[in-house]
């Protein structure tokens, strides 16, 4: 497989904008027509570094909305790996431990890269490696809503501890580093991941960019 044959569209926006559930959608409905092992989504959140070696108490300290809490540099040597046709094993993450597990995702070269996460589009490396780029610009007070909702029940978190992360880092570090990002996407998505003219838009260009 040449790096024309894997197309990568990157997916950014604030936590709980959607970026999954469009990711989602598109890998769903795109894995009839192309197959269900070439297409695959990659989620920036595996990429948050490795903690493992820190008590608890030191890890729920981190800012994980900071770039630096991500190793950008991983996932763009991953990326141009699977475009050279390589074979990679991606990190899974822990919420709950905020840490890596030990185990890895084997992932296989694909025609068609989903790539989604908060912090995507600040990073020029990973910005040249996309073929296309989305920003899914939800309004915050829905996002901070969702995530509430999905945060307690799916990554073990209190109402509180949702509440008081949310003022100290994942507000500001959206204003400061994830909202600023939206002038590098090719296209701005409002609404969240249910947004059914952008999902098919997107597929549409997926299917134009493997049809070069
Ligand atoms: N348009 C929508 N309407 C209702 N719920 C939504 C919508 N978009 C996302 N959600 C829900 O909000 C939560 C966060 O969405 P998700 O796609 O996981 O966001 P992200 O990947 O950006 O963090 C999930 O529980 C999801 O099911
Ligand atoms: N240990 C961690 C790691 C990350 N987060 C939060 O996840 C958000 C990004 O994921 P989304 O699916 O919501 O886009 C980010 O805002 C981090 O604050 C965390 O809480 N704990």
């Amino acid at each position: 497989m040449n790096s024309q044959q894997c197309v990568i569209i990157g997916i950014a926006g604030a936590s709980a904008s959607g970026k999954s559930l469009i990711a989602q959608t598109i890998f769903e409905e795109l894995k009839r027509d192309l197959g269900t092992d070439q297409i695959g989504v990659i989620n920036e959140d595996a990429y948050y570094r490795d903690q493992s070696h820190m008590t608890m108490e030191d890890r729920v300290k981190t800012n994980y909305d900071h770039p630096k809490a991500l190793d950008h540099q991983l996932l763009a040597e991953h990326l141009k790996q699977l475009k050279k046709g390589e074979q990679v094993n991606i990190p899974c993450y822990s919420y709950k431990e905020h840490t890596r597990m030990t185990k890895t995702l084997d992932m296989q070269p694909k025609k068609v890269i989903i790539l989604e996460g908060i912090l995507l589009l600040t990073d020029p490396k990973l910005r040249e490696l996309m073929d296309a780029s989305v920003f899914m610009d939800t309004p915050l007070d829905i996002c901070f809503l969702r995530r509430l909702t999905r945060d307690v029940a799916e990554r073990g978190r209190t109402m509180e501890s949702v509440i008081s992360q949310y003022k100290a880092t994942v507000r500001p570090m959206f204003l400061q580093f994830i909202e600023p990002s939206k002038q590098h996407a090719d296209i701005i998505v409002p609404r969240g991941g249910k947004n059914r003219i952008a999902t098919d838009i997107l597929k549409a260009r997926i299917q134009h960019l493997l049809a070069r």
